[in-house]
């Protein structure tokens, strides 16, 4: 793990989670997995991203340090050179804390001095200038988060802010030295006395000059903006296109428990034409209201896209809270929602709409504790997350997979292996199986020192494997193949070693980039390892010379796609040889690259 993000809710979480895992410009676009919580075992060796989420942000400030010294631990422990704080871009706080509070502890934790303090977000509207933050064109204060029922934000001046909550004087790094460039930046922030600096920003351009400036810096403070440029610090390319996964059809509930102004004028505008329920959180309180019960009113409307909410005005905030107590009202409507959700999911419910950073939480824990794969982009700050497969999951996945290539002519007798990265080791085809019947009970299991620790014996070709990835971070799966057209290319003369498969379409470049064609060494030499370690993990795929294709990819499904895009390829190669063909030009290449990530450096 490269990056490791302590984030105070669940929704900030993934708001950075995305960040990084698409990348921006520069900065390629990282494999990244969210945690719920700190995890009791280790990361995947291929992420190379922690976000660790918590429910810190309007917990008691020295529980909110706990925990989040606990998840730095964790991260340190995974390997992480850099680790980021990230609270909301509307700096959502008291002036007990958390943010100041737990950043001074990070800090002191760390030896850091002049770490930046930088919640702007400008896709949405959230930037800094001159230490005050903007909301669109009013100050935070003005913006209506003056009003936040739990994270009142009365103060937009963001060093006053942060003094409130006990950090002692803080810096500033204004506008114009931030639009002076990356060394400007880090000058200043070394030159500064302050522990906390809060550096402005107004643009993307600016998040990626602090970006640049922060190479090196231990820990690193903000919203989800401020990862925009950490990852162009890193020597290592994207690990590719996420396979894109299907979305469930059938019915759906929406679930509110944000309290915010919008989720509110939000609920208004659902009522309009479809069923709207109120959850009566006093009696939920009291404990007459169960989950079961609201559960059978959502079903009963489940065709008109019902929605429960319990959203109130802050002065219904205000009164439960001073009835029961803050955490004590959060506690019983996180229980409340999640088992509600459970209740859906069991009743038959595909899909969940929740509103709320602390309520969505409470519902995917409920629903998928552990860790989450993260995808695409949905809208801005927003991801498609998955729950990460688990071992028997991803066993079985391996044997429909190579099942499949093998029925559609991809692999041959024995030929072939597949491996895929797990938490404690590496899963893999064993020596002399047919990709066609392979059994998941007898996949070969290798721990993290590739001891062989389970299973059948695995195949001779392990050390193909491991040199991708050892060689590249991001490597969640390999497959080895000795497809027909990639395997005659491999027996060419390449007029370019370095680049022996010819950018022909776009989805070559995007899912396999250059493919180098490695010297000839027999089969089960180890020699062959050692082809692909002196590449660096520069490529995700090569050719070995009159053997095959060898594919990495970030996940399993996406190392297959890789490997039959790359098969596709070369047969197209094939057909073509001769021919007059138009190639993609240099420009077309690097275009797809800067828009998609290039998956080779
Ligand atoms: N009627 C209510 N009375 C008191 N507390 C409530 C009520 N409804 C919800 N809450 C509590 O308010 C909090 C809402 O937090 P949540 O993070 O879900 O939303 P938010 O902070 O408004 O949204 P976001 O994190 O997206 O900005 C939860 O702790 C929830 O338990
Ligand atoms: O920074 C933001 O605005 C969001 O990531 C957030 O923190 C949501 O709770």
């Amino acid at each position: 793990m490269l990056i490791g993000v302590i984030a105070d809710d669940f929704t900030g979480a993934s708001d950075i989670a995305n960040t990084l895992a698409r990348g921006h410009g520069a900065s390629p676009g990282l494999h990244v997995v969210q945690y719920l919580g700190v995890p009791d075992r280790p990361a995947e060796p291929s992420v190379q991203a922690g976000v660790v989420a918590l429910k810190s942000r309007s917990i008691p400030a020295d529980r909110a340090v706990a925990q989040s010294l606990a998840a730095l631990d964790w991260l340190l422990a995974q390997g992480c050179r850099q680790v980021v704080f990230k609270y909301c871009s509307t700096f959502d706080s008291t002036p007990q804390g958390n943010i100041g509070p737990v950043a001074m502890a990070l800090a002191d934790r760390l030896g850091a001095r002049g770490v930046v303090v930088c919640p702007a977000f400008p896709t949405m509207g959230r930037t800094i200038y001159q230490g005050h933050l903007f909301v669109g064109d009013r100050l935070l204060s003005e913006s209506g988060m003056q009003d936040h029922p739990l994270t009142p934000m009365t103060d937009p001046d963001l060093r006053r802010w942060l003094g409130r909550q006990g950090t002692g004087p803080v810096g500033l790094v204004p506008l114009c030295v931030v639009r002076q460039g990356a060394a400007a930046i880090r000058a200043a922030l070394e030159a500064s006395d302050a522990t906390l600096v809060v550096t402005d920003a107004t643009s993307d351009e600016d998040l990626m000059a602090i970006g640049a400036a922060l190479a090196g810096a231990r820990l690193v403070t903000g919203g989800s903006g401020i990862a925009l440029g950490l990852a162009q610090n890193l020597d290592v390319a994207g690990p590719g296109v996420a396979a894109p996964r299907r979305t469930a059809p059938g019915p759906g509930v929406v679930l509110a428990g944000s309290c915010s102004g919008m989720t509110r004028r939000q609920i208004e505008h659902h009522r309009a034409a479809h069923p709207v329920i109120e959850i009566d959180v006093p009696a939920v309180m009291a404990g007459t209201l169960t989950p079961e019960a609201v559960a059978r009113q959502l079903l009963a409307l489940v065709a008109q896209a019902p929605l429960a909410f319990s959203s109130g005005s802050p002065e219904q905030v205000a009164r439960m809270q001073a009835e029961y107590g803050r955490e004590a009202v959060a506690a019983r409507l996180d229980g409340f929602f999640g088992d509600l959700a459970r209740a859906l999911v069991a009743a038959g419910v595909t899909r969940l709409v929740v509103a709320g950073g602390e309520t969505s939480g409470a519902v995917v824990s409920a629903l998928a504790p552990g860790a989450l794969e993260v995808g695409a982009e949905i809208d801005p700050g927003v991801p498609v997350l998955r729950p990460a497969m688990t071992e028997d999951d991803l066993r079985a996945e391996l044997v429909r997979l190579a099942a499949s290539l093998f029925q559609r002519g991809f692999s041959v007798g024995t030929a072939g292996n597949i491996s895929v990265a797990l938490p404690d080791g590496w899963l893999m085809t064993p020596t002399n199986s047919s990709l066609g019947h392979l059994d998941a009970g007898r996949i070969s299991k290798l721990d993290r020192d590739w001891s062989h620790v389970g299973g059948d014996r695995p195949s001779k070709e392990v050390f193909l494997h491991r040199a991708f990835y050892e060689t590249r971070p991001g490597t969640g799966a390999v497959v080895h193949l000795h497809s027909t057209h990639a395997t005659a290319l491999s027996c060419l003369v390449a007029q370019d070693p370095e680049d022996c498969v010819p950018p022909l379409t776009p989805y070559v470049v995007m899912r396999v980039g250059r493919v180098p064609l490695l010297d000839y060494v027999p089969p089960g030499d180890p020699a062959m390892g050692d082809l692909i370690r002196a590449r660096g993990g520069r490529n995700a795929a090569v050719l070995l010379a009159n053997h095959g294709p060898v594919v990495a990819g970030r996940d399993l499904l996406s190392a297959v796609h890789a490997a039959e895009e790359l098969e596709e390829t070369a047969r197209l190669a094939i057909l073509l040889r001769g021919l007059p063909v138009r190639l993609l030009s240099p420009d077309q290449v690097a275009e797809l690259e800067r828009r998609f990530g290039g998956v080779s450096r």
